[in-house]
């Protein structure tokens, strides 16, 4: 329990209510989620649902139009949240005409617990001079001192908005192996946004779904992915078989004779049916594709819920 009056530290962030109009309209839209510290979790959504707008909410880049945001149980508006996250933004904006070695030491100069040989690692290890300029580096290079600076600062949250974009195969895979390990070791929290779901399968144990503005799903990918069963069956002419009228049908195809539907089963399922349990990826498709389906939060990815979470 925490004391009253005390911040909440076992929610990496929590949003109540949080939304961003922009003259257009809401990029985000009545939100309301948690993440608890210590996971790697997967930020997930179309083009335009609104995921880099939530990170620039968390990193103060934007301010938001209504409700409230807290990192670590401290208002994200706080000068007391700055120092516990590290942001990696879409476009890694770095000064280009510092060189490698410059940039890492600016790193150093603003950032008191930083760790110099990890950055300089991760440099490294793709073999990028530590004199050239940061204009000089292709894009991928780019990235990779990016995620030296954010290593460096030893946050205890990384927001990373598409890290890997633009990373070849090789280095996408170290630099997710030293995201993973880095979480483990140190308790990181990670938030990512993705497109590459069955990369975000490899790494991650929360999810947030965002589609139109809104929170579609979250929660831990063991509860999330399980309470989902993928149905295969001979297609009838009439439509929704009625033994799925009781079930929450989040898709459903018919493709010559057969049928397929991912159901969030509420209960047992009657009829001739196949079963199989889902791969994540394949979950997260269906609700991509379909973002009016019923939104899914676990009672722990609820703030409210009276429920005690184990971190
Ligand atoms: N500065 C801005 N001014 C006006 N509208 C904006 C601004 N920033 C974002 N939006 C709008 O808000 C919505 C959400 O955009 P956002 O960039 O957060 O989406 P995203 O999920 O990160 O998309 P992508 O996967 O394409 O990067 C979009 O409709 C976008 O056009």
């Amino acid at each position: 329990m925490t004391a009253p009056g005390a911040a909440d530290t076992r929610w990496a962030l929590e949003a109540r209510g949080l939304g961003r109009k922009y003259r257009r309209g809401w990029a985000l839209r009545d939100c309301t989620f948690r993440i608890p510290a210590g996971r790697i979790c997967g930020l997930v959504g179309p083009n335009g649902a609104g995921k880099s707008t939530l990170l620039n909410l968390a990193t103060r880049l934007v301010e938001p139009s209504a409700g409230e945001l807290r990192i670590f149980g401290t208002p994200a508006d706080s000068p007391a949240a700055l120092p516990r996250y590290a942001y990696l933004a879409q476009d890694k904006p770095m000064f280009k005409r510092f060189t490698v070695a410059e940039s890492l030491r600016l790193g150093q100069e603003l950032n008191p617990g930083w760790d110099q040989a990890a950055a300089e690692r991760i440099v490294r290890a793709g073999r990028i001079p530590m004199d050239a300029r940061i204009g000089t580096l292709s894009g991928g290079q780019r990235t990779r001192v990016a995620f030296a600076l954010a290593f460096g600062k030893r946050p205890e949250l990384l927001l990373l908005d598409e890290p890997m974009a633009d990373l070849d195969p090789v280095a996408r895979d170290e630099l997710s192996s030293l995201l993973m390990s880095e979480a483990v070791e140190r308790g990181t929290t990670v938030l990512m946004s993705s497109h590459m779901l069955s990369e975000l399968e490899h790494m991650c144990d929360y999810l947030l779904v965002l589609a139109d503005g809104r929170v579609r799903m979250a929660g831990e990918t063991d509860e999330l992915v399980p309470m989902h069963t993928l149905v295969t069956g001979v297609a009838t002419d009439q439509g929704l078989p009625a033994e799925l009228a009781t079930h929450t049908v989040i898709e459903s195809r018919t493709a010559g004779r057969q049928f397929t539907a991912m159901v969030r089963t509420e209960g047992p399922l009657t009829g001739d049916w196949q079963l199989a349990e889902p791969s994540m990826e394949e979950v997260l498709l269906a609700y991509l594709r379909n973002p009016e389906a019923p939104a899914l939060l676990s009672p722990a990815a609820a703030p409210g819920h009276q429920e005690e979470y184990a971190v």
